[in-house]
């Protein structure tokens, strides 16, 4: 456990590629303050630096598939260690696998809650592809938004079941994931209002 973190917020945010993970953590951080830590910012950081492991994790990310625990959990950890000023954090993207998770509570801090994002599959495809006309994220493309949708389903619905039984999801339904950011940002406030 790292000391400089105890007592701090810390809030993973799940959900499928496209479910709006990063939209809401923009609107959390202009109304509340905390940090926000995307795991996929800072491996799209490592690969934008042109180094040998960026390669590598370019290719993986182009298949949809999850990069090693270990190297993502390591760029979360240096982040959060340079930001202990927060008052809190949002993990956007964090943990992808249960073991993630595991992993993250035993070695960094033990997590406050994880706000989960339920959006159909078909309605995250179609804005991903919208996204993708302007993104230039190598990931916003058909095959790849597929191979992540199955990718997530395989691997990070387990997650949500995982904390759902530690009582500490709050999960926003379907009805209201699906609605305009501000309805879903007007339910995300339920939860850090308590918080
Ligand atoms: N409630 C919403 N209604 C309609 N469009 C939305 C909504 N929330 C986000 N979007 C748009 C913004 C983006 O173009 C796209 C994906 O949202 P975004 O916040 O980037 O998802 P995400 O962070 O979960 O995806 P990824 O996992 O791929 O990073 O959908
Ligand atoms: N937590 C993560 N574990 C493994 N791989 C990850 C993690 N976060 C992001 N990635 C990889 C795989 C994703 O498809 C891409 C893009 O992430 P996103 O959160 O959609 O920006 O990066
Ligand atoms: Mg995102």
């Amino acid at each position: 456990m790292a000391a400089e973190l105890a007592g701090k917020k810390i809030i993973f945010i799940v959900g499928g590629p496209g479910s709006g993970k990063g939209t809401q953590c923009e609107r959390i951080v202009a109304k509340y303050g905390y940090c926000h830590l995307s795991s996929g910012d800072l491996l799209r950081a490592e690969v934008a630096s042109g180094s040998e492991r960026g390669q590598e994790l370019q290719e993986i990310m182009k298949r949809g598939e999850l990069v090693p625990l270990e190297t993502v959990l390591a760029m979360i950890r240096d982040k959060m260690l340079a930001n202990t000023d927060a008052k809190g954090f949002l993990i956007d993207g964090y943990p992808r696998e249960v073991d993630q998770g595991k992993q993250f509570e035993s070695s960094i801090a033990s997590a406050t809650s994880v706000l989960y994002l339920d959006v159909a599959t078909e309605t995250m495809v179609q804005r991903l592809i919208k996204r993708g006309q302007t993104s230039g994220r190598a990931d916003d493309n058909e095959e790849t938004i597929r191979a992540r949708l199955n990718t997530f389903e395989k691997a990070t619905a387990p997650v949500v079941d995982f904390y759902k039984q530690q009582g500490k999801l709050f999960e926003i339904e379907r009805s209201v994931a699906e609605s305009s950011p501000d309805d879903v940002f007007a339910k995300v406030c339920l939860l850090f209002d308590k918080l």
